[in-house]
């Protein structure tokens, strides 16, 4: 763990860090940040993403790139590019995860505390975070983590404790969650470490028929919002199942179209282009 307070080098290069955690696992919190990332970089940000699920590593097959390898240069790892194009208004998305670095790719990971610690250190401070392949800063850095509270969660607080780029933690729940202590030991957690929480978001609220394209509360909606009342916290919206997201990301490698140009004409972009805005706006301006 960093020992001095200082931050690590490499995220200088970063103008603003979020967390996206869950309470528990399966909530969809790989794809509330792939949503995120995807948004940001429409709305012209360059991104990167940083996925400390060091078990279960998700964040690869969400952007298409399992077969896709990071490089060594002399700056520091350099994570595999998502999307870039200079003369698209659109920023650059870049990816790094323990995925993309072990060989045996379909094989889960079984490491200790100290090993996992060693390997976030690492992803601090040997990632070269620069837009695309250019030297521009980039705007946001967002860190998927694994469910719950778990030697991860401490590691990156460590990391992140003096990062005055970090703006905050993204809450991530269920209708059938909201209910549940473990969302609250999320909550008291970033408490404990000060994380600054964003806001909550509530997943797989309603579901969006592909037939009809209406919106059916399968499961009771509204719990979100009145966690985040009960806790002041913010409430930075809902999004629903949508079966033609999961379609979009299976079918991204056989697609003629990008996931970018993809994403941006389904219907879930609308609302998490509103989520968004709201973490954009996270101090009112
Ligand atoms: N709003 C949504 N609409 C449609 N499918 C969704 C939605 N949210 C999540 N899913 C799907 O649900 C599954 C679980 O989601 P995801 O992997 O994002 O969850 P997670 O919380 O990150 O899980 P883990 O505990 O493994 O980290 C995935 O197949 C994902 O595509
Ligand atoms: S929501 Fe209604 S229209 Fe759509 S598939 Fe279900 S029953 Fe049919």
């Amino acid at each position: 763990m960093s020992t001095t307070n200082t931050v690590p080098k490499l995220l200088a290069q970063v103008k603003h860090v979020v967390l996206v955690l869950s309470g528990k696992g399966g909530v969809g919190k790989s794809s509330v940040t792939t949503q995120v990332a995807l948004t940001l970089s429409l709305k012209g940000y360059n991104v990167g993403v940083l996925d400390i699920d060091l078990t279960g590593p998700s964040l690869p097959r969400m952007f298409g790139a399992e077969t896709k390898q990071v490089h060594q240069s002399a700056n520091g790892w350099v994570p595999v590019s998502i999307y870039h194009d200079d003369k698209s208004p659109f920023g650059s998305i870049s990816l790094m995860s323990l995925g993309l670095l072990i060989s045996d790719r379909g094989s889960s990971i079984v490491w200790r505390g100290p090993k996992k610690t060693a390997m976030i250190r690492q992803f601090m401070s040997d990632v070269a975070w620069t837009s695309g392949n250019s030297s521009e800063m980039l705007d946001y850095l967002i860190i998927d983590t694994p469910p719950g509270t778990s030697d991860e969660h401490i590691a990156i607080a460590e990391e992140l404790r003096y990062a005055t780029a970090l703006d905050g933690a993204i809450i991530v729940t269920t209708p059938q969650q909201v209910a549940t202590a473990d969302v609250r030991k999320e909550i008291n957690f970033c408490k404990k470490v000060n994380f600054d929480i964003l806001g909550v978001v509530e997943n797989m609220s309603g579901f969006i028929c592909p037939h009809c394209a209406d919106c059916t509360d399968i499961f009771l909606r509204g719990g979100g919002k009145a966690l985040s009342s009960s806790l002041d916290l913010k409430f930075l919206g809902e999004i629903p199942i949508d079966p033609t997201f999961v379609e979009m990301i299976e079918l991204q490698k056989s697609s003629e179209s990008s996931l970018l140009d993809q994403y941006q004409n389904s219907k879930l972009y609308p609302i998490v282009s509103q989520i968004v805005d709201e973490i954009l706006n996270k101090d009112g301006k």
